[in-house]
């Protein structure tokens, strides 16, 4: 069974586009890697998929519901930003007054149980203040499932953690889904998440730009070498279709495996490149391609839409 699907969901802010044409099917149980560098429209997603934010364009379902569906997001758990929680109640008083607040559970012991789902059930009675970074995410995300969701939405939930807690978080993940709750997680760091997921779609400037499971994606970019006067006007050509980066060199990277589209465009706009290759690679190194090393885009003009 499918727990989310989006067609051609969109959103625009005055011209800049946050998410642009959004095509995504994610089955039952699955963990779902929604990866993409700072900006690419991973939020703004989840917001939509929540109901927080009225998209531009498409549509939009949680679990076969046409959204928007108060109803049903008793059904949904969520974890947008980093959860804040007193500092000075314990975990499990923490989870138990938030627990006032919404429709009453289905289980009496469903604290225990969510606090169990994340291993914080030792930890359960310290108070928060004495929390590891880590800990105060798991505590997050057993909010999250406290309902028994049938799908949460984390957003970007291993950010500020150290490595040994990312491990940590990553065991807890799987074993939520393999529990039977789907999760959709967002990342801006490929390697942090794509082990546990079992499929991934990778958004760079609002698009999705490779989809699939990790294991089997190889994605392509379009390598446009051109002369520095042309720079310019080929990124504002090229950036109507496709996600484009400027590198250090004349050269563009283009996200498309279409060498002759991208040649296309850029013939009808009056700009001849010396030079189109199209490069095949894994998904890391298309990856990093598109949003260089350090996960950031590189901006050397506002011509790219963000
Ligand atoms: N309310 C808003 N008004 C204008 N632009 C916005 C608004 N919200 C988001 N954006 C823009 O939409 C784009 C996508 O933002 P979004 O927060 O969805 O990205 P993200 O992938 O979640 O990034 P991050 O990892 O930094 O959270 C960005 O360029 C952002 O500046």
């Amino acid at each position: 069974m499918e727990t989310v699907r989006c067609e051609g969901l969109g959103k625009t802010y005055g011209r800049a586009v946050a998410v642009g044409d959004l095509n995504l099917s994610v089955e039952a149980g699955q963990v779902y890697g929604f990866l993409g560098p700072n900006g690419s429209g991973k939020t703004t997603t989840m917001r939509m998929l929540l109901g927080l934010i009225r998209p531009t364009s498409g549509r939009a379902w949680l679990n076969g519901r046409a959204l928007p569906d108060p109803a049903g997001l008793a059904h949904v758990g969520a974890m947008i930003e980093e959860p804040a929680f007193h500092p000075w109640m314990t975990g499990r008083r923490s989870l138990e007054v938030l627990a006032l607040y919404g429709p009453p559970f289905r289980r009496a012991d469903a604290v225990a149980e969510a606090l169990g789902k994340v291993g914080l059930t030792s930890a359960a009675d310290r108070k928060v203040k004495t929390y590891s970074q880590g800990m105060r995410q798991r505590l997050g995300l057993a909010l999250a499932l406290m309902r028994a969701p049938s799908v949460v939405l984390l957003d970007e939930p291993m950010n500020g953690m150290d490595p040994a807690a990312i491990r940590e978080f990553r065991a807890t993940v799987r074993c939520v889904a393999d529990s039977g709750t789907t999760v959709f997680l967002s990342s801006h760091q490929l390697t942090e998440v794509e082990q546990i997921c079992d499929r991934v779609a990778v958004m760079t400037s609002g698009r999705v730009i490779a989809e699939g499971r990790p294991d089997d994606l190889t994605t392509a970019v379009v390598r446009v070498v051109l002369a520095p006067a042309d720079r310019a006007a080929a990124r504002t050509l090229l950036s109507s279709s496709f996600p484009v980066r400027a590198e250090d060199s004349d050269a563009l990277v283009v996200g498309s495996g279409d060498g002759h589209a991208v040649n296309e465009l850029l013939g009808r706009g009056g700009v001849w490149a010396h030079q189109i290759r199209v490069e095949r690679s894994g998904l890391e190194r298309a990856f990093l391609a598109l949003t260089g090393p350090t996960g950031e885009e590189v901006e050397d003009d506002a011509a790219s839409p963000r």
